[in-house]
């Protein structure tokens, strides 16, 4: 592969991510969950590990919700008309996400939980609660 041909295939692959994010919801909606805890890492400075798990969790996702739009994309390509084999690869390919949605949520969870709890006990108690 040439390096002209190499520099092209990362801007046909960043205008695919560039795509879903206009597309997808759910790829917004991740975005923001992006930012939510890039924003957490920044200011609760986890142990390494820690950091290095939740940006896994990140990529997984992003790179989760990129292939699973490739599946919808591709399936609705292939014909729009209703087919229990359409809706069913389209139904794993989601699955797959919440997979992967649901470690990211765990991530945040146990790397993120005790910090806050910290941060906020003392607003839970001045609230009596
Ligand atoms: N061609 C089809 N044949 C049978 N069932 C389908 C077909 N297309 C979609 N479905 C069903 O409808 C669900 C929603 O499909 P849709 O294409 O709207 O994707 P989506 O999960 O809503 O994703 P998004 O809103 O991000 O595009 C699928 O998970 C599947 O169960």
């Amino acid at each position: 592969m040439n390096g002209r041909k190499l520099a092209w295939s990362f801007v046909f692959a960043f205008r695919g991510l560039v795509w879903t994010l206009h597309t997808q919801q759910n790829m917004r909606i991740h975005g923001v969950a992006t930012f939510v805890a890039v924003g957490l890492l920044a200011w609760l400075r986890p142990p390494l590990w820690q950091t290095a798990w939740i940006v896994l969790s990140i990529f997984l996702v992003l790179a989760g919700e990129a292939l699973n739009s490739a599946l919808e994309a591709a399936v609705d390509r292939i014909g729009k008309e209703q087919h229990p084999l359409s809706g069913a690869a389209k139904d794993a390919a989601a699955g797959a996400v919440l997979l992967l949605a649901l470690q990211a949520l765990i991530a945040g969870m146990v790397v993120f939980g005790p910090p806050l709890w910290k941060v906020f006990e003392p607003l839970w108690f001045g609230l009596g609660l």
